[in-house]
């Protein structure tokens, strides 16, 4: 037992909003890349149209827990999830293997969960992510937004004009893009093409948005343009977003939660956190201590 490491066996300090208002949650997750375990029986809560930001230092495990969340793990080998992510109340992790690796870790004890048949295409595009490099397809702007949506619905020509439009007026690039639409999408600056993406991830009308570092490759205009979008993105969508910016974290999210070593450590209201934390790893990271 002396082999444990110790923030493993410390106190954490977790207030979680009511189970009701949820969209997605994990719970107790663990994650594995190959033998190696990055997350520990991980809790992540994740409110309806708010915005929950994952802080913490490098390889504490904030982009493994976001790439659990729509299971794109799954296009690795060797990279696995034992635990329970729940999307409207329903088990994403319920596969034949995953509840096999679950057992073995729980037992049988799964009474009470709804179990229905995982279709991880359509979970996708229930729970859509935006990378930290902007990553637009080498087409046309138009063809960008429409990429997902021609995966998984038949569109008419006028219905695919009005759903690329909304998407680019609520990823507020509209105005800067109207009339360039079959223009190439990498001739757009960085910020653009982050907005692009954000567009191109909603036209699908997900219902969670995942961002991982989307604006550290930006700069402060178009940084502060991005979190406007954010914000009010917040109306119809559910968004969590990684970022190593405490200011951006403490700007625009809802809920705070702090990792260390593959392990939620804090996650209070955001306000919370960063005024009165009560870990004091939690402390040490907010006031710039370490990280
Ligand atoms: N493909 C991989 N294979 C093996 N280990 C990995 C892989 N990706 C990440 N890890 C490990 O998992 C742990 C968590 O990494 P992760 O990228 O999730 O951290 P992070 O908090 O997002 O870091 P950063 O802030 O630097 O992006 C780290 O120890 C990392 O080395």
């Amino acid at each position: 037992m002396n082999d444990i490491p110790a923030h493993l066996t410390e106190e954490v300090h977790l207030a979680f909003p009511s189970r009701d208002h949820l969209a997605i949650e994990a719970r107790k997750l663990d994650f594995f890349y190959g033998k190696t375990q990055a997350l520990y029986g991980v809790d992540l809560p994740v409110e309806r149209h708010k915005i929950t930001a994952l802080i913490g230092p490098s390889g504490c495990g904030k982009s493994t827990l976001l790439r659990a969340l729509n299971r794109i793990y799954d296009l690795y080998p060797r990279q696995h999830a034992v635990g329970r992510i729940l999307l409207d109340g329903h088990d994403v992790l319920a596969d034949r293997k995953s509840l096999a690796l679950l057992r073995e870790r729980d037992g049988g004890d799964d009474a009470g969960m709804v179990r229905s048949p995982v279709d991880v295409a359509g979970l996708r595009a229930r729970v859509g992510m935006v990378f930290q490099k902007p990553t637009p397809f080498p087409m046309s702007i138009y063809d960008n937004v429409a990429f997902g949506v021609r995966l998984y619905q038949r569109k008419s020509r006028a219905e695919m004009d009005q759903i690329v439009e909304k998407a680019l007026r609520r990823a507020a690039l509209w105005d800067e893009v109207k009339d360039k639409l079959h223009s190439s999408g990498l001739g757009l600056s960085g910020g653009q093409q982050q907005r692009l993406c954000v567009a191109r991830g909603i036209a699908v009308e997900p219902d969670v948005l995942l961002l991982d570092e989307p604006a550290s490759a930006l700069d402060p205009v178009s940084t502060a343009k991005l979190e406007e979008t954010l914000i009010e993105l917040r109306e119809d969508f559910t968004i969590v977003i990684v970022t190593h910016n405490l200011q951006q974290a403490a700007r625009i999210s809802n809920h705070t939660g702090f990792m260390y070593l593959g392990r939620m450590m804090e996650f209070q209201p955001t306000e919370e956190l960063f005024a009165n934390p009560r870990g004091q790893r939690t402390r040490d990271y907010v006031t710039g201590r370490f990280g």
